[in-house]
């Protein structure tokens, strides 16, 4: 089997004498779904930004497409291939959708501002920003303000801003947040299509969505994983039952 696109051993982030991540073993294979579950106040967050370099780790080894980058900018480790988006939407609202996307899709490519290559360069990233609005079926409001978007659109456009590094790896925090269940459905299947080929971080609290998504998922519970397995497997692990899924899943 070829090595993870994602390992931590022993990852730990304490908070002044406050420790939130106890050891985490973790890894996700290339090309998974994978999803990380867990009661309020686990550390999923806290994980997550330890992952995409917003926060450093206290101990522990963090490994991404074969390199160490515990300590890494976040921008580093995105220019790796790790796209994120935030539970904060931080799209620019006064920017039109295709403005908003052409941003995220220049950034991939460090702006190339000298004079020669400029032209050339602008081409690339207009026909990668239309591939993007397509991917996330946002081309028919290319010219729309993304703040006049309806709020799922706006989710969406999220989506294409952190496709836009072309990432083996993309985290996100709750995607279905604030969703109808309508939207949670259209949402569903939009990130089921654009992660084919990718490998998916998942955190969410909509257990139907975790459960449809998934290829696997692990369960944190007080900054410590304590299962990970095909959905099959952790709906039945007792221990999971018990610490935190109870009759939610049983049912
Ligand atoms: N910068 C910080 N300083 C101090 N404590 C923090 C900091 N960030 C998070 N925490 C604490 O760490 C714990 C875990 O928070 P975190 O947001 O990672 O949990 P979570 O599993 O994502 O929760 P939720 O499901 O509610 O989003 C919480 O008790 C939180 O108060």
């Amino acid at each position: 089997m070829s090595p993870p696109i994602l390992s931590l051993r022993g990852v730990r982030k304490s908070f002044g004498p406050t420790e939130i991540i106890r050891g985490v073993d973790l890894d996700v294979q290339a090309g998974e779904r994978h999803a990380l579950i867990g009661p309020n106040g686990a550390g999923k967050s806290t994980l997550f930004h330890l992952i995409s370099g917003n926060l450093a780790p206290s101990a522990g080894s963090i490994v991404f497409d074969g390199q160490a980058i515990a300590g890494w900018s976040p921008q580093r480790i995105n220019r790796r291939g790790l796209g994120r988006s935030f539970q904060i939407t931080n799209i620019f609202p006064k920017l039109t959708v295709f403005e908003n996307v052409r941003i995220a899709a220049m950034q991939r490519d460090g702006v190339q501002y000298t004079f020669w290559r400029r032209i050339e360069g602008l081409a690339s990233i207009r026909a990668r920003t239309q591939a993007l609005l397509e991917q996330v079926r946002l081309q028919a409001r290319a010219t729309t303000l993304a703040g006049e978007l309806s709020y799922s659109e706006q989710r969406s456009l999220e989506l294409a801003m952190t496709l836009a590094c072309d990432p083996k790896l993309v985290l996100l925090d709750e995607p279905m947040a604030g969703m109808s269940t309508e939207e949670t459905q259209y949402t569903l299947e939009l990130i089921h299509a654009v992660t084919a080929g990718r490998a998916l971080l998942l955190v969410e609290h909509d257990m139907e969505v975790v459960f449809s998504l998934a290829d696997r998922i692990s369960v944190l519970v007080y900054g410590q994983v304590i299962a990970t397995g095909t959905p099959d497997e952790i709906r039945n692990h007792q221990g999971v039952r018990e610490a935190y899924l109870g009759e939610e899943v049983a049912a």
